[in-house]
């Protein structure tokens, strides 16, 4: 198992983003994480990555504590495209060099293994031509892929992408999701938060639907079903 949530409540102040969340998701598969804004998705991705400390309930990555799990470097996380400052000075092959951290101590000097795994994943996502340039030259789908990069790079177990298809054109919308099928395909697991509830499907093998509790979980196709979307939102087809 990937994930395993327990009992997870998470507040901040008096607003309550987390209630009772309990979830478990299987490795190797595409799991969407689905809900409006405000539904508690980045909060979710923060308290398995260890950056939010749950006021109840239990999370294990892989059959570890999150923080442990990040430190050993199984889970990634891809920002949104916006939330990547454009001036920020570094190349594309640094942000990828950056998964090799945790492996290359403290004096950060990249062995010949760093460099072949930054060009390898740099390779896997097309982006061998651009590894000079400054991130913030890129469009916002190349930089998504420079960051799932650095988590191939790392050796990532676990990938939890944040909106990876808001700001993304159609052309890298369809490469990512190749690249994202291709790393479930070799055991990964995956999770994309989207409110994009109509796009979900051609990706997702399951779903997560969120409203500060879990409302459905299940394959995909069944949690978008009509049924589940109008007792859930109170509409037919949902909301967008
Ligand atoms: N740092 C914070 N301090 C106070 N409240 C917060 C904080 N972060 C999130 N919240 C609140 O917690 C709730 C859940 O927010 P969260 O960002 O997890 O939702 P989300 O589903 O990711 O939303 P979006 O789709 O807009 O990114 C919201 O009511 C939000 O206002």
């Amino acid at each position: 198992m990937s994930v395993q949530a327990r009992h997870v409540t998470v507040s901040y102040r008096e607003a309550l983003a987390l209630d009772d969340v309990t979830v478990d998701i299987a490795s190797g598969q595409v799991c969407g994480l689905l809900g409006v804004n405000g539904s508690g998705k980045s909060t979710l991705f923060k308290a398995l990555m260890g950056l939010v400390r749950p006021d109840r309930g239990e999370i294990r990555l892989l059959g570890r504590d999150p923080k442990r799990a990040r430190r050993d470097g199984l889970v990634a996380y891809v920002p949104q495209s916006e939330a990547i400052d454009a001036t920020f000075p570094v190349t594309v092959a640094d942000v990828v060099l950056m998964g090799r951290y945790g492996r290359m101590g403290i004096t950060r000097r990249a062995r010949p293994a760093d460099r072949a795994a930054v060009a390898e994943a740099l390779d896997r996502v097309g982006l061998t031509d651009l590894a000079r340039n400054p991130i913030g030259a890129l469009s916002g789908g190349q930089r998504k892929r420079a960051f799932v990069a650095r988590g191939i790079a790392q050796g990532a177990e676990l990938l939890l992408l944040d909106e990876p298809f808001a700001g993304v054109d159609k052309g890298s919308e369809a490469m990512i999701a190749d690249l994202l099928r291709g790393l479930r395909d070799e055991g990964r697991t995956i999770m994309i938060s989207t409110h994009d509830l109509a796009g979900a499907p051609a990706l997702c093998d399951e779903a997560v639907l969120l409203h500060q509790r879990v409302l459905a979980h299940g394959p995909v196709d069944d949690v978008l079903a009509p049924e589940v979307l109008a007792r859930t939102f109170g509409v037919p087809g949902g909301v967008r």
